[in-house]
C-alpha cells in the first residue's frame, strides 16, 4: 500500500514551463522570482574538501578493495548524505535508451504531452509538482511523475505511449534502478556493521517511483528555483543526469555543493520524510524522520538538495525514488542499539511511520 499525504495528491494546474520558456521572455513572471535564493554557493571544484564524494561499486565487489571502499561509503552517508557512483552494473543501453525517451517525450509538441497530464485527486503524471495555492511561488520545472514498482502499482493512464519505446524503456530502467538499490543497501548495511544481505534483501520487492525533471533554459537563472530546497521521501535517491550541464547542489556545512555531472555515473542520496517548513510549502512537523536515518540510528544524514537552472540550455534529470519493502518495519537496527547507544526512533510498521509523523498522511 502506498501513502501519499494528502496535500501532496494534487497539484493545482500552472503554466507549462517549457511553454513559457518558448516565448523568449526576457524577465521571468512575478510567480517564479525568488527573493529568497540563498546564494553562498561553493562550487565543487574550488575545494577538493566539498567535492560531493565518489563511490566505485567495483571496489564494493570485489573481495581485495572491499573493506577499503565500505569505510569511504560509510564516511560518505555520514558525513555528506550523498555520493557519486560509478560501475554500478546498469548497461549503457539502458541508460541510453531511458534518456532518449525522456529527451524524445519532452521535445513533443505541449498537446501531445498534455495526453499524460496530471488529474484531480493524483499525483502522476504530466504537469508541476506540488502547487497548493494560487500565490504559491513556482518552480521553474516541468515534470512527470510515475510509480513504476512493483507492476501492480502502475496506472498506465499516464505512462506516455510517446515515443514509442517510452514504456519499455521505463519498465527495463526501473527493475535496473530497484537491482542497483538492492546491491547499494547490502553496502550501506556492512558500513554500519550491520550483516548487509537483510537489508539488501529489504529493497527486493521494494517500491520504486520515477519523476523526470525538465528544466528550460531561463532568462533570468539566478532569480528562480528549479527545485526548491528538500529532502526525498523515501530510502535511496538514485538521480541519473540527462546530459552534462550542473544543476543539483546539496547542502553541506552550510555550503550548497554543485554536483557535477558525471558521465554514466549515478548519484545518490539517502532519502528522508522531511519537514522543513521553512522551504516546503506544504506544513508537515518541524522534525526529520528519515528511513535510512532510522535504521542507523541517527548515524547517517539525509543532504537538503535543490537545483538551479541555466540560462541557454535545458536540463532533464531522471530520479528513482527506492523505498523497502511495505512489510518492512522502520526502525533502528537492533544490533546497533546497546546500552551506549539507546534507540533514538521508535519502530513503526510502514503505515504507524507514516500516520504518526504526519496526521494528514492518508492511503490510496
Ligand atoms: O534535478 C535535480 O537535480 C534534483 C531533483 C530532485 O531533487 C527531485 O526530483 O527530488
Ligand atoms: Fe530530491
Amino acid at each position: 500500500m502506498a501513502l501519499v499525504p494528502e496535500n501532496l495528491k494534487w497539484s493545482l494546474p500552472v503554466p507549462s514551463v517549457q511553454e513559457l520558456a518558448i516565448q523568449g521572455l526576457d524577465k521571468v513572471p512575478p510567480r517564479y522570482v525568488r527573493e529568497d535564493v540563498d546564494k553562498i554557493v561553493v562550487a565543487s571544484t574550488s575545494d577538493p574538501a566539498l567535492r560531493v564524494p565518489l563511490i566505485d561499486m567495483n571496489k564494493l565487489v570485489y573481495p581485495d578493495s572491499q573493506e577499503k571502499e565500505v569505510q569511504k561509503l560509510h564516511s560518505a552517508c555520514k558525513e555528506w548524505g550523498v555520493f557519486q557512483m560509478i560501475h554500478h552494473g546498469v548497461s549503457d543501453e539502458s541508460l541510453t535508451n531511458m534518456r532518449e525517451q525522456v529527451q524524445g517525450f519532452f521535445d513533443l509538441p505541449f498537446q501531445e504531452k498534455k495526453s499524460w497530464a496530471q488529474k484531480p485527486g493524483n499525483i502522476e503524471g504530466y504537469g508541476q509538482a506540488f502547487v497548493t495555492s494560487e500565490d504559491q511561488k513556482l518552480e521553474w520545472n516541468d515534470m512527470i511523475f510515475l510509480r513504476a514498482l512493483p507492476v501492480e502499482s502502475r496506472d498506465l493512464t499516464f505512462w506516455p505511449e510517446k515515443p514509442r519505446d517510452f514504456r519499455k524503456a521505463l519498465n527495463a530502467y526501473s527493475e535496473d534502478m530497484r537491482r542497483v538499490a538492492v546491491s547499494l543497501m547490502r553496502f550501506i548495511a556492512m558500513g554500519l556493521g550491520l550483516e548487509g544481505q537483510q537489508y539488501s534483501d529489504n529493497y527486493k520487492e521494494g517500491m520504486c517511483d520515477v519523476r523526470v525533471n525538465c528544466y528550460p533554459p531561463c532568462p533570468e537563472p539566478e532569480r528562480v528555483m528549479g527545485a526548491n530546497p528538500h529532502g526525498d521521501i523515501c530510502g535511496i535517491t538514485l538521480l541519473l543526469e540527462c546530459g552534462d550541464m550542473p544543476g543539483l547542489q546539496v547542502l553541506k556545512d552550510g555550503h550548497w555543493v554543485v554536483v557535477e555531472p558525471i558521465y554514466g555515473a549515478m548519484v545518490v542520496n539517502l532519502g528522508y520524510i522531511s519537514c522543513r517548513s521553512k522551504y516546503l510549502n506544504y506544513q508537515i512537523p518541524n522534525e526529520i524522520y528519515l528511513i535510512m536515518q532510522i535504521m542507523s540510528n541517527g548515524i547517517y544524514k539525509a543532504p537538503d538538495h535543490r537545483a538551479m537552472v541555466n540560462k541557454f540550455k535545458q536540463r532533464l534529470s531522471i530520479v528513482t525514488f527506492c523505498y523497502p519493502n511495505s512489510s518492512v518495519d522502520i526502525g533502528p537496527a537492533v544490533e546497533l542499539i546497546n546500552s551506549e547507544h539507546p534507540p533514538l526512533y521508535k519502530t513503526l510498521t510502514e503505515a504507524e511511520y507514516f500516520h504518526s509523523y504526519f496526521p494528514t498522511f492518508v492511503s490510496h
